[in-house]
C-alpha cells in the first residue's frame, strides 16, 4: 500500500452512475494518476489517497485508490491554489490570491464561520461573499450526502438528484419513506424505492408499502395517459408490482378511499379506480366547460351580413362550415373546431379574428408548444404564446413539479380578454385543460380549434375527443379539403390515410414519395442520401430543417439507434469540433439537438455580429431544436443555438434536457411543422404502428413527405385502428353535469 497526497489537477474521466474515477493528482510538481471510486470530488481539492500502485499496459504507473479523505488545505499555498482552481464559481485565481493574503491562514475559517468578512476583500461584495460561503457549505454538504445514499446502492447521477429535490431532508425520507421518491424524482421507479425500504427494513405488506405500491401504479397509468383504471387491472398490475396476494391490497382500497386518495366509481357496470386528483380534475374540467357554454345573442343575419364584408375585404369565399364556424364563435362561450390538414382550420381562425377585431373585441391566441404558437403567429400574423405563458407560469427556475410552481393566471387573476383561440388542442392534456379554464371567466369566449385524428396529448387524458364525444358543446368539423389535390398529395393521402384507404404508392408524386427498402441498415443508407444530398435542394432547406421521425425508441430503427449512425454521417468527429459525452452520448459542436422537457426559465439571448446582446429572454420548451455552437470544457457549458439566433448555455449537467435530434420520435413532433420529413418504415410493435400515428407523422410536412422502408408494413399501419384505449372519464363527467341542469 502506498499514500499520496495532493490537488486533484485534472478529472479525466468520470463515469456519473457508478463514480469510477479517473483522476491526476499534482503535489510538488510531481504527478499521480489515480483510479477508483470516488462519491464527489472536484478539481482543486486536496486529497489524501490510499491504495496499490500499479503498472497499466497503456497508460503507465497508476494508483488504484482503496480509500481517500478529503484534506482542508492548511498552508497559505495551498489554499490559495484550492480558491483559484475553479471550484469555487466566481473565484479565479487572482481573486483568490487576494482572499488568501488578506486572511493568511485563518482563511477557511472566516470563510465557514463569518463570511460576511470575506467582503473586506477588494472586489468582493456583500452577495458574492455570501455564495461563496454557501458554495462552500454545500459542497461539504452534497458530499456526505453523496456517502450515504452510496450506502443504499444509488448512483451518482440520481444521488445528486436525490440531494437537489429534498437537500437535507433527504435522510428522513430515506428512513421512513423512500417511496416517496418514486412520485418525486424521475429515475426512481418503485422497484428502487422497494429496495431501499428492504434495507431501511420496512416490511413487504406493511399498509404503507401496498398503499404506496396502489397509488404509484395509478401513477404509472397516468404516464401512459389514463386518469383512472379499471378496479380489475389496478388489482392485477399493483399485485404483480408488490408481490403481495389481491386481498391484501383489496382491503386497503376503501381505506384509501376515506382517506380521500382514492375515488372509486362504478363506469359501464365495473368499479374503476381513480387517484382522486385525477377524478377531482374531470370533475373541474367539467363543470367549468359547463359553466363557459352559454349563448350570446347577436342576430344570425347581423353576423352574415357583417362576414360578407369581411370575406369581401379578404377576397376570400368561405363556405358553409366555416361560415357556420364563425358565426358559432360570435355567439358560443365554448365553440370548438375540427378538421384534418388542408380543410380551412387557419382560414377559419383568421375570419374569426378579423370578425372580433371589427368588434373591438380583445383576442388572445395560445398553443400547447412553443412550435405551434411560433406557427399560429406566423398564419395570424397576431403574436400566439404557449398557454404555459398565457398564463403565466412562475416559479423555481427549471423545476416544473416543485410545489412553488404556479399560474399567475387563475380563478382570482382571470384573463382580460373577449375571446380565447387555442391551436393545436389535441395535445392539452387534462392537467393544462383545469389550469387554462381556471383562466377563463365566462363570458370569455373559448374556442379551441385542433384536429382531432391526431395523436392524443402525451399527458393523462383524452380531452378533445371526450369533449366531442360528449356531444354537449358546439362543435364544426370542417371537411372539405381546400388545398388542391394537385397541389398537394400530401393532404389527399393524409385524408386517405385517415379514412383507412389503400394509398397508391407506385405513383409519381412531387411530394409525397415512397422508396421501398427491405432491411433496417438500407434504410438507413436512404434516409441519409435523403437528409444529405436530395432533400435540401428539392424544398429549398437547410439539411438540419428536414426531419427524420420514427415510430420508436429502441430497436434497429429507433432514434437511439438512428441518432448515433445518423451523427457519424452529418456530424463526424473532428479535431476543430470539441464534443463532450455524458450518460453514453456524444455532444459535438454542430449536432442538432431537441430540448426534451419545458423548461419556462432557463435564458437565451439574441447577439449582433459584435457578440453583443441585442435581445433577452426566457424559455425553452419540449421539442424545440437547436444546434451545439461551442462546448467549453473549462467553463462546462455547452451553447445552444436555438430558431432565430437564440444563444443558451447548458450546464453539463442541464445535458440530460437535451437529446440528439437527427431523429426523433413521431410522438416528439407533435404540434410542428417541417418542410420535408423522412419516415422509416419497419416492423414494429402493433401497439404502436397505428393509423394516427403515421398519419400525425405524414401531416408534419409542409413540402414533401419521404417514407422509406417496406409498403406493405406501411398499409398495415394504415389498416391499424386500434388506438391504445385511454381510460379517460371526462366524457362521462360531462354528460353527468349535463343532465343535473
Ligand atoms: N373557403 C376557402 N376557399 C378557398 N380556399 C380556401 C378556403 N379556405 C381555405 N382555403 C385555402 O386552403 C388552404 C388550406 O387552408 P388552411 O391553411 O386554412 O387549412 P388548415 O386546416 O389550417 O390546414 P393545416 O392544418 O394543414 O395548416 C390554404 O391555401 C387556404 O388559403
Amino acid at each position: 500500500m502506498a499514500a499520496v497526497c495532493g490537488f486533484v489537477e485534472r478529472i479525466k474521466y468520470r463515469n456519473e452512475d457508478n463514480g469510477y474515477t479517473v483522476l491526476s493528482l499534482v503535489n510538488q510538481g510531481q504527478e499521480y494518476t489515480l483510479v477508483g471510486n470516488f462519491h464527489y470530488i472536484s478539481e482543486g481539492e486536496m486529497i489524501e489517497a490510499v491504495g496499490a500502485m500499479t503498472e497499466h499496459p497503456v497508460y503507465g504507473e497508476q494508483m488504484t485508490v482503496e480509500s481517500y479523505e478529503i484534506k482542508v488545505p492548511e498552508d497559505t499555498t495551498a489554499m490559495e491554489r484550492y480558491l483559484g482552481s475553479g471550484a469555487i464559481k466566481g473565484v479565479g485565481p487572482a481573486l483568490a490570491a487576494r482572499i488568501v493574503r488578506r486572511f493568511k491562514a485563518d482563511t477557511f475559517r472566516v470563510m465557514e464561520e463569518e463570511p460576511e468578512r470575506l467582503s473586506e476583500v477588494k472586489g468582493v461584495s456583500e452577495k458574492m461573499a455570501m455564495s461563496i460561503s454557501q458554495q462552500i457549505e454545500q459542497k461539504k454538504e452534497m458530499r456526505q450526502a453523496m456517502m450515504f445514499l452510496q450506502e443504499y446502492g444509488i448512483s451518482m447521477n440520481l444521488a445528486a438528484k436525490i440531494y437537489q429535490e429534498y437537500g437535507p431532508r433527504l435522510y428522513s425520507v430515506i428512513r421512513e419513506n423512500p417511496y416517496q421518491m418514486a412520485d418525486d424524482i424521475a429515475g426512481v421507479g418503485f422497484k428502487m424505492a422497494d429496495e431501499i425500504a428492504r434495507k431501511v427494513g420496512i416490511f413487504t405488506d406493511s399498509d404503507f408499502r401496498i398503499k404506496c405500491g396502489v397509488l404509484y401504479t395509478l401513477l404509472q397509468a397516468s404516464g401512459n395517459g389514463h386518469t383512472y383504471l379499471p378496479e380489475e387491472e389496478l388489482l392485477c398490475q399493483s399485485s404483480e408490482l408488490l408481490k403481495v396476494e389481491r386481498p391484501f391490497i383489496e382491503k386497503h382500497l376503501m381505506d384509501m378511499q376515506l382517506d380521500k386518495r382514492l375515488v372509486i366509481r362504478e363506469e359501464e357496470g365495473k368499479r374503476v379506480i381513480y387517484a382522486s386528483q385525477y377524478y377531482y380534475m374531470e370533475l373541474n374540467t367539467a363543470k367549468m366547460l359547463h359553466d363557459l357554454n352559454i349563448r350570446g345573442h347577436m342576430p344570425e343575419e347581423e353576423i352574415r351580413t357583417k362576414l360578407l364584408k369581411i370575406q369581401k375585404e379578404e377576397q376570400i369565399e368561405l363556405d358553409e362550415k366555416q361560415v357556420k364556424a364563425v358565426a358559432e364563435a360570435v355567439n358560443s362561450g365554448l365553440l370548438i373546431i375540427t378538421g384534418g390538414p388542408g380543410t380551412g382550420k387557419t382560414t377559419t381562425i383568421n375570419t374569426i379574428i378579423r370578425f372580433f377585431e371589427s368588434e373591438e373585441m380583445e383576442i388572445l391566441l395560445a398553443a400547447p408548444t412553443g412550435r405551434a404558437a411560433k406557427r399560429m403567429t406566423e398564419a395570424t400574423g397576431y403574436e400566439a404564446r404557449t398557454i404555459h405563458r398565457l398564463l403565466e407560469l412562475t416559479g423555481v427556475p427549471g423545476d416544473e413539479r416543485s410545489v412553488s410552481m404556479h399560474f399567475e393566471r387563475n380563478e382570482e387573476n382571470p384573463l382580460d380578454a373577449d375571446a380565447v383561440i387555442i391551436d393545436e388542442t389535441s395535445m392539452v392534456d387534462i392537467h393544462l385543460m383545469q389550469s387554462l379554464l381556471k383562466a377563463i371567466n365566462p363570458g370569455t369566449r373559448l374556442i379551441l380549434v385542433g384536429d382531432v385524428n391526431q395523436l392524443p396529448s402525451v399527458g393523462p387524458g383524452n380531452v378533445l375527443r371526450d369533449m366531442i364525444d360528449s356531444q354537449c358543446f358546439n362543435v364544426v368539423m370542417l371537411t372539405k379539403i381546400f388545398r388542391q389535390a394537385t397541389q398537394s398529395d400530401i393532404v389527399v393521402n393524409a385524408h386517405k390515410i385517415n379514412g383507412g384507404e389503400r394509398i397508391p404508392l407506385g405513383k409519381k408524386s412531387k411530394d409525397f414519395l415512397f422508396i421501398k427498402r427491405e432491411d433496417p441498415n438500407a434504410i438507413i443508407n436512404a434516409m441519409i442520401t435523403l437528409v444529405q444530398d436530395k432533400l435540401p435542394g428539392y424544398v429549398q432547406a437547410d439539411i438540419y430543417d428536414i426531419q427524420i421521425m420514427t415510430p420508436m425508441r429502441k430497436g434497429a430503427i429507433g432514434v437511439e439507434r438512428l441518432n448515433t449512425i445518423l451523427q457519424e454521417y452529418l456530424n463526424p468527429p473532428s479535431r476543430d469540433k470539441p464534443q463532450k459525452e455524458t450518460a453514453g452520448v456524444i455532444y459535438r459542436v454542430g449536432d442538432k439537438v431537441m430540448q426534451t422537457k419545458n423548461n419556462y426559465n432557463i435564458e437565451w439571448e439574441v447577439r449582433n455580429s459584435y457578440g453583443i446582446p441585442v435581445d433577452k429572454g426566457t424559455g425553452i420548451y419540449n421539442g424545440d431544436i437547436g444546434i451545439i455552437r461551442e462546448i467549453n470544457s473549462f467553463a462546462e457549458l455547452v451553447t445552444v443555438e436555438f430558431d432565430e439566433g437564440r444563444l443558451v448555455e447548458y450546464s453539463y449537467k442541464q445535458l440530460e434536457e437535451l437529446e440528439l435530434a437527427y431523429a426523433i420520435t413521431i410522438h416528439k413532433s407533435q404540434g410542428s411543422e417541417y418542410p420535408a420529413v423522412v419516415i422509416p418504415v419497419f416492423s414494429g410493435p402493433r401497439m404502436l404502428m397505428t393509423r394516427n400515428l403515421i398519419y400525425t407523422a405524414v401531416t408534419r410536412a409542409r413540402s414533401c413527405v419521404c417514407l422509406v422502408g417496406v409498403p406493405e408494413i406501411f398499409q398495415e399501419m394504415v389498416n391499424n385502428e386500434t388506438e391504445q384505449r385511454r381510460y379517460s372519464g371526462l366524457k362521462d363527467r360531462i354528460c353527468e353535469i349535463n343532465q343535473l341542469s
